[in-house]
């Protein structure tokens, strides 16, 4: 590769990862902060977790996450059914038959991620915020178990699968924890809303139609312990 090619190599990969790693993110959390307050007792569940791990004696960090199960939860449901970026691509590299169709070698294939986390073949109540299905994962008999291994795909999978899994999950869980420790959220402008409206806009990217617009009232403040 001449050196003009590796320049223009780095700079589409720089906006690649800083694209690929913002937005999506910063979209997640304002879903998963939408769901949580149109579901005060999921809400009050995370807050309890955090309280349990943190002692509330101080502000939730990265390493607290994996001793905090049901906010996990909450964040892959999240991811479940509003995944930032709900369709990927790929293209054949050999002949194959699905559902009766014949794909030939080329193919350009689109892989619909958003419907394949909504089949209601594999999901119980596909369109329904139940994060509770995720502490079930490692139930092999319940059809919960089955589903979340294979078709619980928000970073895409194999070779092209999302490189930035584990800092996407880690940003999002940390951060979210700490909106909920830290903060009362109140609905609309005024604080006076009583439901977040969940609609998602058009487009390749899923966005909310309205976005989340809330007051924060604090609740514990770290830095005054
Ligand atoms: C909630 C957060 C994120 C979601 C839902 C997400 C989702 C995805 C999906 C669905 C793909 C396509 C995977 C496939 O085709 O199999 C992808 C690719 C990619 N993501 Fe993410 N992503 C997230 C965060 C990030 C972060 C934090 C970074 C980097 C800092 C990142 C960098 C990339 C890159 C570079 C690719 C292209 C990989 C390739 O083509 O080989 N993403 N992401």
């Amino acid at each position: 590769m001449d050196s003009m090619k590796l320049k223009l190599f780095f700079s589409c990969w720089d906006k690649d990862l800083f694209i690929g790693g913002t937005y999506t993110s910063a979209e997640a959390m304002q879903w998963a902060m939408a769901e949580l307050l149109n579901h005060p007792e999921a809400f009050q569940k995370v807050r309890k977790e955090i309280e349990l791990v943190t002692g509330n004696g101080r502000l939730v960090d990265e390493s607290d996450v994996p001793n905090m199960p049901y906010l996990q939860a909450v964040v892959k449901e999240t991811l479940r059914l509003y995944p930032p970026g709900p369709v990927t691509t790929r293209e054949c590299r050999q002949h194959c038959k699905i559902n009766g169709f014949d794909v030939p070698p080329k193919t350009a294939v689109a892989i619909n991620l958003y419907a394949i986390m909504r089949d209601p073949d594999s999901w119980d109540h596909p369109n329904e915020f139940l994060p509770e299905r995720f502490l079930q994962e490692q139930d092999e008999d319940s059809s919960d178990g089955k589903r979340t291994k294979f078709n619980f795909v928000p970073f895409g999978g194999g070779r092209r699968g999302c490189p930035g899994t584990a800092l996407a999950f880690s940003l999002m869980n940390t951060a979210v924890a700490a909106m909920v420790q830290c903060f009362d959220w109140k609905i609309g402008e005024d604080g006076k809303g009583e439901k977040v409206n969940m609609q998602s806009g058009s487009g390749m990217s899923l966005s909310m139609l309205h976005p989340l617009i809330c007051v924060p009232v604090v609740h514990f403040n770290p830095y005054d312990v």
